[in-house]
């Protein structure tokens, strides 16, 4: 410790800044674990007390996030003077302020729209399909539930249709509302919109066309699963309802969203003969339980030498959806910023499907666990999209045949072209059918707070997007009454979702790595393809993966990926290659049954004019002046 008079003006400047930061930060830790207590107490208990509590929380917090803000402005001049980069970047990041910039009484009002919106979605309820004075069906478990399993036309298209009449309908007057003080907040943090201050996390000015190429290179394997998938269906509901060349009806999917059409693999298996992938039976034969699922988890986490959880996760998480209570049921991990109490929210379910997605939510909570000793504004992922691959990862070695024979869920492994098929495709209907949906929700949304889709046109430029990227339809024509892209959680929830494209395309490039270090992958090596490789137990592997993780977002992300994989950008050929035995199989059984590959349809799927709210129009009579989606004529 060189006393004061020796170090020159730079070095005290240093000494100052240091001071300053970790002063702001300690501050800034305290006030983030008192909002963040707020808030889950209200996604864990929806009631109008804990609703106030988390309004009053959140004002108090921006109150915090203004004065440090200022307080670092008047360093502006200074900082950047600064030699030290780590110190630099902090300042960076702390002189961004967000929605706190907004006056207070906007500030409240933007608070509340977002909550009254998660409020609706949470808490919406339907009528079943079956006996229609029961209403009080809820998304999970009980519509989850009949997307997964029913095989019913007509009960799926009312689920689907009661669901957004009771979500997305009901909060389009807030949405609108919603996107105007985004916006303001946006321009005071010098931003054009709310769409490009999402993007800055990115740090990149080529980033939107860097996800049109990635999407370019990725389109025409989604090509030929839907056009595969379209088949099978139209052999299971009729050429009436399943056309051969157009766009699949969205509720046949197995998904609410269409997002992942994981659940209709057993209409879809290439190989009816050869094992099931699905292991649900298999755990509930088990009796598996909640917490069984999340100590399998945290399993292959310690096997990879990488941070067991803290007690307090499993004195404080709750992994069952608790009775006789409304609360936010979609899944979610927190971090209390006291680098001690870390928690996951889950209405579990004992199905495979539920295993990926605890090791999803486990995945942030390690990333939490591995960065938790740095300055706060660097507890984040490289980007938002690591944070979401980190589980997506450790699921893809769960997910293999080979670690499922070793934790004893599959009593078998055939190792066969045939099984490599199924095994390849009931990946690829919960991975390939999810890229253009996880692009599609941001486009949107880009466009909405750019100006560039009027509110007028929002439901009609949804399902044009829809009907583009994805090749499907709702069932029944839908109106600018509508407003489905409030069905969808992080809608109201207000929650980027770019993030998820972004993981869905590194979490292959993190994948291949860890291989590779696991020695479980070699490019040479037939007997070693990419989609065959399981790094449980592989503490090399796992080291890598730690000594990203702990960087945070002290790095920018390309150099975070390089560390890892040894390359900068993202990278679209790491996912094709590993789906590449299905694309080949795919492209000759789609010749074989000459399926017309794409879509094309004249239908007018959703109409501009406000619909007059007659039945017929409800049969999809076509209005006059409907807006055309998709290639026909009006
Ligand atoms: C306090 C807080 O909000 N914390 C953040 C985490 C953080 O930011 O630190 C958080 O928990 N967000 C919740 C969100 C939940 C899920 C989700 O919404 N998934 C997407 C897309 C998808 C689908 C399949 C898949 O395999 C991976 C992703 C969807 O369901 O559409 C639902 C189950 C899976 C992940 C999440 O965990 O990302
Ligand atoms: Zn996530």
């Amino acid at each position: 410790h060189t006393p004061d008079h020796v170090r020159t003006e730079s070095e005290q400047l240093e000494e100052d800044a240091r001071n300053f930061l970790h002063e702001l930060d300690v501050k800034g830790s305290e006030e983030c674990t008192v909002a963040t207590m707020t808030s889950w107490n209200y996604a864990s208990d929806i009631t109008e007390k804990h609703k106030k509590e988390k309004a009053a929380a959140e004002l108090k917090y921006a109150e915090w996030e203004k004065e440090a803000w200022e307080r670092v402005r008047k360093w502006n001049g200074k900082w950047e003077t600064l030699s030290d980069p780590y110190l630099k970047r902090q300042f960076k990041f702390m002189s961004i302020l967000g929605t706190a910039a907004l006056p207070k009484h906007d500030l409240e009002k933007y608070n509340n729209l977002v909550t009254e919106m998660s409020t609706v979605y949470s808490t919406a309820k339907i009528c079943d399909y079956k006996n229609p004075r029961s209403c009080k069906l809820e998304l999970e478990p009980d519509l989850t539930k009949i997307l997964r399993t029913s095989r019913d036309y007509d009960e799926l298209e009312h689920v689907w249709k009661m669901w957004r009449y009771n979500t997305g309908r009901r909060i389009r007057d807030h949405y609108k509302l919603f996107v105007r003080l985004a916006n303001k907040a946006a321009k005071l943090n010098g931003f054009d919109n709310m769409g490009d201050m999402w993007l800055y996390p990115y740090e990149s000015d080529t980033f939107r066309d860097d996800l049109a190429e990635l999407w370019q290179q990725l389109n025409p394997l989604y090509q030929q699963l839907h056009a595969y998938v379209r088949r099978k269906l139209r052999q299971k509901y009729g050429e009436h309802y399943v056309t051969r060349r157009g766009p699949i009806p969205a509720h046949l999917l197995g998904n609410m969203w269409a997002q992942n059409w994981g659940h209709i693999y057993d209409l879809a298996i290439p190989f009816p003969h050869k094992a099931s992938l699905d292991v649900t039976p298999q755990m509930v034969s088990k009796g598996y339980t909640p917490r069984r699922m999340f100590e399998l988890s945290e399993e292959f986490f310690v096997s990879l030498n990488l941070t067991r959880m803290p007690p307090e996760f499993w004195q404080h998480s709750i992994i069952e959806k608790p009775q006789g209570r409304d609360l936010v049921c979609h899944a979610s991990a927190w971090d209390f910023c006291n680098a001690k109490d870390f928690r996951i929210k889950q209405c579990t379910d004992v199905t495979m499907n539920d295993l990926i997605t605890v090791h999803h939510e486990m995945g942030h909570i390690e990333y939490y666990l591995q960065y938790k000793h740095l300055p706060g504004v660097f507890r984040n992922g490289a980007n938002p999209g690591f944070h979401e691959a980190v589980g997506d990862v450790l699921a893809l070695s769960v997910s293999t045949p080979k670690h499922l024979l070793k934790i004893g869920l599959l009593n078998e492994v055939q190792d066969d072209p045939e099984a490599d098929i199924n095994f390849l495709l009931s990946m690829a209907l919960s991975k390939i059918t999810f890229l253009p949906f996880g692009y599609l929700i941001d486009l949107w949304r880009w466009d909405v707070f750019s100006g560039k889709t009027l509110e007028n046109d929002w439901n009609c430029a949804w399902w044009d997007l829809r009907y583009k990227l994805q090749g499907i339809k709702p069932p029944v024509q839908r109106s600018e009454y509508d407003f489905d892209p409030g069905a969808k959680y992080h809608i109201p929830g207000n929650t980027p979702y770019i993030r998820y494209f972004v993981s869905f395309v590194v979490q292959f490039q993190f994948h291949k790595a860890l291989c590779i270090k696991a020695g479980e992958y070699d490019p040479l090596d037939p007997s070693k393809p990419l989609h065959k490789c399981d790094i449980d137990h592989s503490t090399e592997a796992g080291n890598a993966l730690g000594d990203m993780l702990q960087l945070g977002s002290s790095k920018e992300w390309p150099e975070a990926l390089e560390i890892l994989t040894g390359t900068r950008k993202m990278d679209a050929s790491v996912i094709r290659e590993y789906f590449k035995p299905l694309e080949l199989w795919l492209a000759k059984d789609n010749e074989r049954h000459g399926e017309f590959i794409g879509w094309e349809t004249d239908e007018i799927l959703c109409t501009s004019e406000v619909v007059k709210k007659t039945a017929k129009s409800e049969e999809g009579v076509a209005a006059s002046d409907g807006v055309v989606v998709g290639g026909g004529s009006a």
